[in-house]
């Protein structure tokens, strides 16, 4: 049994024109505890919608969840009464992208504000806000205002404060996207301390697979409000199965940037471009000297990169191949033999249609 699981939900909406806008479309997911379970998507997929469903921000039109052992809505009708619903969000922290922080308090006033109802003294109320403020590395800070803080120092706070009431689960909603990469890089990291440290399971939602790679241990990915792929973030990553998931996993951005540095003029009918995503602990040999000894074909590179997923080695090369029709099949047949992913894109970093 997960903590979280979520059957056949569904959220509709009626927009301006009173049209009905499917926002989850049945959407089946468990999270078991411990996991660090990421959602990416392009922004409208769904996202936000989905994981506000899991503590009710969201009220579903369909479906069944239940999370931490307890019903709370089948059939699309909520189960759980409003009092007990409100203990149970109490043990379901969140952070967003712009920290929600109330400015006219100090940071500690901040955190401390999330325990108001808890029923402890205003002095042990003072003590813990500090020690959470201690977990998040921003003790010395307690009496700064937010607008004092920089944003990676904002989230922080925001975090201590999630963490207030010792939530099982945390939600993370875009928490990281307003940050420069630096900051990024150690919420992400703070969070995996988190999770280890504190026994959390975190609901990770971002448009950025960087992000999902560098901390998730399973990943969903959504699209016009459905789950399109998910599994364990390896599987996803090393056999993406949807064209969609194919481009996203290859860190697309970066990809689509080099592609219009490189400005491209439009490719003749004997080049292609490929996406090669692989485990060099699997694929040991040189595949673009290999493609020109046994296809025949001369290979470009690019783009490459090493990324750590789990501290396994995954490349990731963009390259441009030459040869006619018959070559480019053998060429994606070599590869797939390899045990290599390869996902064909226009010019541009699109998927080839
Ligand atoms: N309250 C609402 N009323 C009407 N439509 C809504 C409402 N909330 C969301 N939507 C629509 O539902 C769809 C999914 O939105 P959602 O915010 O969940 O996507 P997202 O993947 O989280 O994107 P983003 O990262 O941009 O927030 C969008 O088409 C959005 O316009």
């Amino acid at each position: 049994m997960g903590i979280i699981e979520l059957q056949h939900v569904n959220v509709d909406f009626a927009d301006k024109k009173r049209k009905i806008v499917h926002a989850v479309h049945d959407v089946s997911l468990t999270v078991e505890k411990g996991d660090i379970y990421g959602i990416v998507g392009f922004s409208g997929a769904g996202k936000s919608t989905l994981v506000r469903t899991i503590n009710l921000l969201q009220k579903p039109t369909a479906g069944n969840i239940k999370v931490n052992g307890t019903d709370f809505v089948k059939d699309g009708k909520q189960v759980i009464s409003n009092k007990n619903l409100q203990l149970e969000r109490r043990k379901i922290g969140m952070i967003f992208q712009n920290f929600n922080l109330l400015n006219e308090i100090t940071v500690v006033e901040n955190v401390a504000f999330a325990l108001k109802h808890s029923g402890l003294k205003d002095k042990e109320i003072e003590e813990k806000s500090l020690k959470l403020l201690e977990l998040v590395d921003l003790k010395e800070k307690a009496d700064f205002y937010p607008v004092q803080l920089s944003g990676g120092q904002q989230q922080r706070v925001a975090i201590a404060r999630a963490l207030a009431n010792e939530p099982d689960i945390l939600i993370s909603d875009e928490a990281t996207s307003a940050l420069d990469p630096q900051n990024t890089q150690q919420i992400l990291t703070l969070l995996k301390k988190l999770k280890e440290e504190l026994n959390l399971t975190i609901v990770l939602i971002t448009h950025e697979m960087s992000a999902v790679k560098k901390i998730c241990d399973k990943v969903a990915l959504m699209q016009q409000g459905k789950i399109i792929e998910n599994g364990t973030l390896r599987d996803v990553v090393l056999h993406p199965k949807n064209s969609l998931t194919k481009s996203f996993v290859g860190g697309s951005l970066e990809v689509i940037n080099t592609l219009e540095s490189l400005n491209l003029t439009k490719l003749n009918d004997h080049e292609a471009i490929y996406q090669l995503i692989y485990s060099l602990a699997n694929v040991t040999k040189s595949i673009i000297i290999d493609l020109y000894r046994q296809i025949g074909v001369e290979t470009s590179m690019l783009y490459g990169n090493v990324e750590l997923l789990d501290d396994e080695p995954i490349g990731t090369l963009l390259v441009l191949v030459k040869g006619d029709s018959d070559k480019q099949k053998q060429t994606v047949a070599f590869l797939t033999e390899e045990g290599v992913a390869v996902t064909r894109l226009n010019e541009k970093g699109n998927l080839y249609d």
